[in-house]
């Protein structure tokens, strides 16, 4: 047997996945969480299913591949002997990485660099690297990137239209994120409908905590609304999302808001959070549900910029084949999907009432027969896309 490892490493804790790489089936998965704090937490689920957590100090990364080594031999799977290959996600890859890569010395190095375009993402994938490097140091790391999907967009979606030279310089553009999910659900909705990628115009819509839409042309990432770093955009659970950059510096010589301030309220305290005071979409449809009106906005306005970016994508893509919802709101809340596709029945684009309701899970249409546009709901998996993009480099 042989299987890839897939790390996604945060701040303060990472996820990871043990993927059989024949078969794909996931043999087990966990989370690492409170790193550095004194009473951390790590919770393991095995190929039945079977969870185990427990909760202790963890000190670093490096600990914390030594816990989920031990919760791996608990439950009796010989990690080290399988595995072929470590997939990490690294969320910045600049304009310098359009590819999965194999993680040399220079590398990780570029991936430092890097840290500037991504302070929250970077330097805690960096750190879940080294880790993974002690833990397995006999098998190749990969550095799959979030932004590689978006590398073939043309310079009109990529060029903020700011001061050309000083933009060169602190290499200031949009480089999209979430492009995993965006590939994944691209390639899986192709296989769905049965047609070629490279025959279909596609909109996205990764709605998960983070949210971003992209506009696929026969496979390739023409858009997508996540710029330099994952702040723009869709409204999120706790991100603002596109908004006049004049506001910044509106509340900073006004409201007396330093710098972090500002980065702070637009990253952790705005969104569904800021207007509602919920950053989890299921409490803020169950507020809305009972009447609260601040839910009830948040949701009018998630749903206008999300269909804001679909009139976009509509035009760039000058028509479009089929349209995919992901990730845990997309996947999950028939409400949202409804209203987001409301009324665009003179587009083509007609949701099957039923259909958007049902119970199944896995990828499935949600669009009437008459519908010229195919909508889909399609799961996403992250994780088995990076174990892909991990294999197809070290030649599994
Ligand atoms: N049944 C549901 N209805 C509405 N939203 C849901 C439902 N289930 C999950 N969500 C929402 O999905 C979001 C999390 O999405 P997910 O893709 O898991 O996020 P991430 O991976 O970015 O943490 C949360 O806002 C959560 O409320
Ligand atoms: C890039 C990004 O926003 O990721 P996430 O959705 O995991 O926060
Ligand atoms: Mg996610």
């Amino acid at each position: 047997m042989s299987a890839v490892l897939v790390v996604n490493s945060g701040s303060s804790s990472f996820k990871y996945q043990l993927i059989d790489a024949e078969s794909e089936v996931t043999l087990a998965s966990g989370l690492v969480e409170r790193i550095g704090e004194p009473t951390g937490g790590a919770t393991h689920t095995d190929a039945a299913g079977e969870r185990t957590s427990l909760e202790l100090e963890i000190v670093d990364h490096t600990a914390g591949f030594a816990v989920m080594l031990e919760a791996f031999a608990a439950s009796g799977v010989d990690v080290v002997a399988d595995l072929v290959a470590v997939g990490h996600r690294v969320v910045q890859g600049g304009a310098r990485f359009f590819e999965p890569t194999i993680i040399t010395d220079l590398v990780r190095i570029n991936i430092d660099e890097l840290s500037g375009l991504a302070p929250l993402h970077n330097p805690a994938n960096l750190a879940g690297i080294i880790a993974a490097q002690k833990a397995f140091p006999d098998v190749s790391h990969v550095a799959v990137f979030d932004t590689a999907f978006h590398q073939t967009m043309p310079p009109a979606s990529y060029t903020y239209a700011i001061d050309a030279a000083l933009a060169e310089k602190y290499r200031v553009r949009r480089y999209g994120f979430h492009g995993t999910s965006h590939r994944f659900v691209a390639h899986a909705a192709a296989e769905f409908v049965g047609r070629p990628v490279e025959d279909l115009r596609q909109i996205v819509l990764h709605l998960g905590n983070g949210a971003s839409m992209c506009a696929v042309d026969g496979g390739r990432s023409i858009d997508t609304s996540m710029g330099m770093t994952p702040l723009e955009g869709l409204v999120m659970g706790t991100r603002s999302g596109d908004i006049d950059p004049a506001v910044l510096l509106y509340l900073q010589r006004r409201a007396g808001l330093s710098a972090d301030e500002v980065d702070t309220l637009l990253n952790k305290r705005s969104g569904l959070l800021g207007l509602s005071g919920r950053g989890d979409m299921r409490d803020v449809q169950t507020a809305a549900d009972a009447g609260d009106e601040a839910a009830k906005l948040a949701l009018d306005v998630y749903v206008h910029r999300a269909r804001s970016y679909i009139g976009a994508y509509l035009v760039e893509l000058r028509g479009v084949d089929v349209i995919s919802f992901t990730a845990g709101v997309g996947e999950n809340s028939p409400l949202l999907r409804s209203r987001i596709l409301a009324g665009l029945e003179s587009f083509g684009i007609e949701i099957d009432p039923v259909l958007n309701t049902s119970p199944d899970r896995g990828a499935r249409v949600i669009s009437t027969e008459n519908s010229r546009v195919t909508v889909l709901v399609v799961p996403t998996n992250e994780e088995l896309e990076i174990a892909r993009q991990t294999l197809a480099v070290v030649g599994g």
